[in-house]
């Protein structure tokens, strides 16, 4: 290929220039291929990590990574690596930035906001209720990948960007939201972990044929700014009537030097929220439900369990759905719900944590400071060292003291289960996901008696750093019990 400049310039020193790029260019591949040998060399030979056991091509190239993850079957590939070299491990650091941005939000995501925001989920699942009822009616066929999704992708527009978005109403993936956040973590998931290399996908040129191809994105934003807006000019007697949802926390954040959160600071905070708390919940309802619907004795027995809390709801509650607060009471929903999102936890890539300052020693290896070390979640909830000899297997039990365990094993799994992550930078939505997992299936199981749309492949899995399901299809029949109740 030859070196032609791509502005003209005049006089000497141009012509200088050219001179000496078409002078090196005949050794460029050498000195290319010169760099890459020695850096090969440097990391079998002198790094200070080149004693981790892992697989061999993978000391030489990224693109050995970037090739596994590019398959969308890294929830396999890690664990038949961590089988292999059975090494794993992890730190957490924190830094003063990042404890500011998640001190500032945390009353938006603790237990008490999302409870006192039940009702408005609540409204959500009920209008996917009336989609899944009609399905039923009619003998057709539910995909779950999509009405999880519509489910959690409302829940985050009502609670936290003004306004459902309208996935649920519309059956649609509204203004191609979804398609866009998964291309969008396909490629971040693919290339974001090398350094410069999203500049191939975030850089002036790329964005504007990305905005004339998905226009649809940018009509999102246009609408995320317009709710905004709304908020922010509502009449101060309005808002003191109405209840405070998140984006009202998220309004009356402050920026570091004490002032109001800018317009900017408040839509990344939504932005937050619909890129990590949409789909990571969606897949949780359907690790819990494709779980269930494999092992009918389960779904049977979790029916009957919300079958009795529905029956012994007080006066004061007779015709209301169950609430959170019941369903978290029930002991093998529970079990249940925490046994489906160990063995398939939504985030199955690996969490990024740095060395600390002074390096650190683990299992016997050292590991320099600033070095990045990371581990899967889906690795560590399957270590056979915490989750014994059947950590492969379903088995909802293992949860239930004096049934399946002791209650000082169970506090050990659940230390060491990092579904949500693990230390400072743990999952700060995880009130509000559980909240919406729970309340789903316990409804879910009360209305429905469910079967897969294909036995013989119920569904598949695909990881772009989350880990999803789809073509989830299911067979619903509506229970007498809730058509008499309606
Ligand atoms: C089943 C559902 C969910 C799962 C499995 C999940 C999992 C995770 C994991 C593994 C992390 C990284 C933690 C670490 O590095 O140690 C994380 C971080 C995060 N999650 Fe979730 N998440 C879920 C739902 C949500 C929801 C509903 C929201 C918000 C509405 C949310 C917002 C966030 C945010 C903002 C972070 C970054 C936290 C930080 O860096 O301080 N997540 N989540």
């Amino acid at each position: 290929m030859a070196l032609e400049p791509l502005f003209l310039d005049s006089g000497l020193a141009y012509s200088q220039s050219v001179q000496f790029l078409r002078s090196v260019q005949p050794y460029l591949p050498a000195v290319l291929v010169g760099a890459w040998v020695l850096s090969c060399l440097y990391s079998v030979f002198l790094h200070p990590l080149r004693n981790i056991p892992g697989p061999y091509l993978a000391k030489f190239t990224e693109a050995w990574r970037t090739y596994k993850y590019a398959r969308g079957k890294w929830h396999e590939d890690i664990l038949t690596l961590h089988r292999k070299y059975d090494f794993m491990f992890f730190h957490s650091i924190d830094t003063t930035e990042h404890a500011f941005l998640r001190k500032r939000v945390s009353a938006a995501f603790s237990m008490s906001t999302v409870l006192s925001l039940e009702p408005e989920i609540q409204e959500v699942q009920d209008a996917v209720w009336a989609q899944l009822d009609n399905a039923a009616h009619n003998g057709r066929q539910v995909d779950m990948h999509e009405w999880a999704s519509y489910f959690a992708f409302d829940v985050v527009g009502k609670l936290a960007l003004g306004a459902p978005i309208g996935f649920v109403k519309q059956a649609t993936d509204v203004m191609d939201i979804i398609k866009s956040i998964h291309i969008g973590f396909y490629q971040m998931g693919n290339v974001g972990y090398i350094p410069g290399q999203m500049l191939w996908v975030y850089n002036p040129i790329t964005q504007f044929i990305q905005s004339l191809l998905s226009s649809d994105f940018a009509k999102f934003h246009m609408w995320n700014r317009e709710q905004l807006a709304k908020r922010l000019a509502e009449p101060a007697e309005e808002r003191a009537t109405r209840k405070r949802d998140m984006l009202d926390h998220f309004i009356s954040m402050k920026e570091p030097d004490g002032s109001p959160a800018t317009q900017g600071s408040i839509l990344i905070e939504g932005g937050n929220i619909i890129g990590a708390g949409a789909d990571t919940t969606s897949i949780g309802i359907r690790t819990v439900l494709a779980q269930l619907v494999l092992h009918q004795e389960d779904y049977l027995r979790v029916q009957k369990e919300v079958d009795q809390a529905y029956a012994q709801r007080t006066a004061e509650d007779a015709g209301k759905r169950l609430q959170y607060l019941a369903t978290e009471k029930l002991p093998y929903l529970t079990a249940c719900v925490k046994e489906a999102l160990r063995l398939h936890p939504s985030i199955v890539w690996q969490l990024p944590r740095e060395a600390p300052a002074n390096g650190i020693e683990i299992a016997g290896h050292y590991v320099p400071p600033s070095a990045t070390i990371s581990m899967s979640p889906l690795a560590q909830n399957r270590d056979r060292g915490v989750f014994g000899p059947s950590a492969d297997e379903w088995r909802p039990a293992r949860w239930m003291p004096a049934q399946g365990s002791t209650d000082a094993e169970i506090k050990q799994m659940e230390k060491y289960n990092v579904t949500f992550g693990y230390g400072p930078r743990v999952c700060v939505g995880k009130n509000l996901a559980t909240v919406e997992i729970y309340k789903f299936i316990a409804d879910f199981v009360h209305r429905y008696n469910a079967r897969f749309g294909n036995p013989y492949r119920p569904y598949v899995v695909k990881s772009q750093w989350f880990s999803y399901q789809a073509d989830m299809f299911l067979q619903l029949e509506l229970r007498d019990t809730v058509s008499k109740q309606a």
